[in-house]
């Protein structure tokens, strides 16, 4: 039997999948991550790993892995795992797309709600006793409902999030990589070069993969171009959005507030500066966690597993060319 380890305890019926056909092994806590050594102890044997995005599969794990076929990422997003140095060694790496894109567009919308009307800031209002009477300007917020939301990456979870935002009647601008002709059509969205998008959106969000090419795609720069009311949602990756100057952007009111579910290094620490902002709605990276989908995530991760240990092409195969299958 194929020998695999799994980097976090699992949904039962995944790990019970897995079982039928591998022999496993599991770091089998859900609060700690697995220490780096005992993965890499754990890797020396294994023909198959099943890890999240919170373990970095690098160059130095990979030389300690000598029998390694597949690593079955439990995400979309795969910046984690280098995956150039995993095809030099001709092993597969898959992901899970489309099963949370449904999820994640909820919570992207979740946190344009939240951050354009104060939600935490006045529920912690109340809590805290301060709500003394009504006034007419307390704790007023931005409309999101005829508002002009501006996507950048029109992907998966980019076409979830307009599907919402036609229910608000808001205006659609986005930017992509490429043109989406259909999605165009399907969503009245209209393509603007980054510039105009940052400029004329009342709402912000980024929703494209992290790469070389989008390492501070929003910085400085970027923020002077946006309104002064404008709300910036980040549910793609930390680092996409430069924090130093996000949080000099909130502070400086260049914009309105922010909704923050990624961050650069996570877990963020309590005493993060951005934080102690009361325009920052912060999310401990949960963009996906329904029930439902983190099952379905587990399920799809687990296929793509055994299909790869099995020399079968997986489901999700995030480099082809390694010719295997
Ligand atoms: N917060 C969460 O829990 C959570 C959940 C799911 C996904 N994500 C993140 O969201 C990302 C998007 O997921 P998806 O399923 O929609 O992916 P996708 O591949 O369907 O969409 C990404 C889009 O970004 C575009 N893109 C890539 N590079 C670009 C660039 N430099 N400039 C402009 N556009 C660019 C692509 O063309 C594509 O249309 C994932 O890579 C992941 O990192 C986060
Ligand atoms: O990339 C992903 O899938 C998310 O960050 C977690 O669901």
């Amino acid at each position: 039997m194929n020998k695999i380890y799994i980097t976090r305890k699992l949904p039962e019926a995944a790990l019970a999948k897995i079982k039928q056909h591998c022999d496993v092994s599991i770091w089998d806590e859900e609060d700690t991550a697995v220490p780096r050594e005992v993965l890499q102890e754990q890797l020396k044997d294994a023909d198959g790993l099943l890890c999240l995005l919170t373990e970095r599969i690098d160059e130095q794990l990979l030389e300690a892995a000598p029998n390694l076929k597949v690593i079955s990422n439990m995400a979309v997003g795969y910046n984690n795992i280098d995956v150039e140095a995993a095809t030099k060694r001709g092993i597969a790496v898959t992901n899970t797309p489309g099963v949370l894109t449904e999820t994640t567009a909820d919570l992207t919308f979740a946190l344009m709600l939240a951050t354009s009307r104060r939600l935490i800031e006045a529920s912690d209002y109340l809590r805290q006793g301060q709500w003394k009477t009504w006034s007419p300007m307390q704790l007023t917020g931005q409309d999101i409902y005829g508002a002009t939301l501006g996507i950048i990456g029109m992907g998966r979870i980019g076409e979830s999030v307009a599907k919402r935002a036609k229910g608000f009647d808001m205006e659609l601008l986005y930017y992509n990589r490429s043109r989406k002709l259909e999605a165009e059509k399907t969503y009245g969205m209209t393509y603007a070069d980054m510039d105009t998008l940052l400029s004329q959106s009342d709402f912000i969000v980024v929703l494209t993969p992290y790469s070389p090419e989008t390492v501070n795609l929003i910085d400085r720069e970027q923020f002077a171009r946006m309104k002064h009311t404008a709300v910036l949602i980040n549910t793609a990756r930390g680092g996409i959005v430069n924090e130093d100057a996000l949080y000099d952007a909130l502070t400086g009111g260049r914009i309105w507030a922010a909704g923050l579910d990624v961050f650069e290094t996570e877990p963020l620490q309590p005493s993060h500066r951005l934080l102690k902002l009361p325009n920052v709605v912060a999310m401990p990276h949960i963009g996906s966690a329904s029930i439902k989908t983190r099952t379905r995530m587990a399920m799809l991760a687990a296929e793509n597993l055994i299909l790869g240990v099995s020399g079968t092409r997986p489901l999700h195969l995030v480099n082809p060319e390694i010719n295997l299958f």
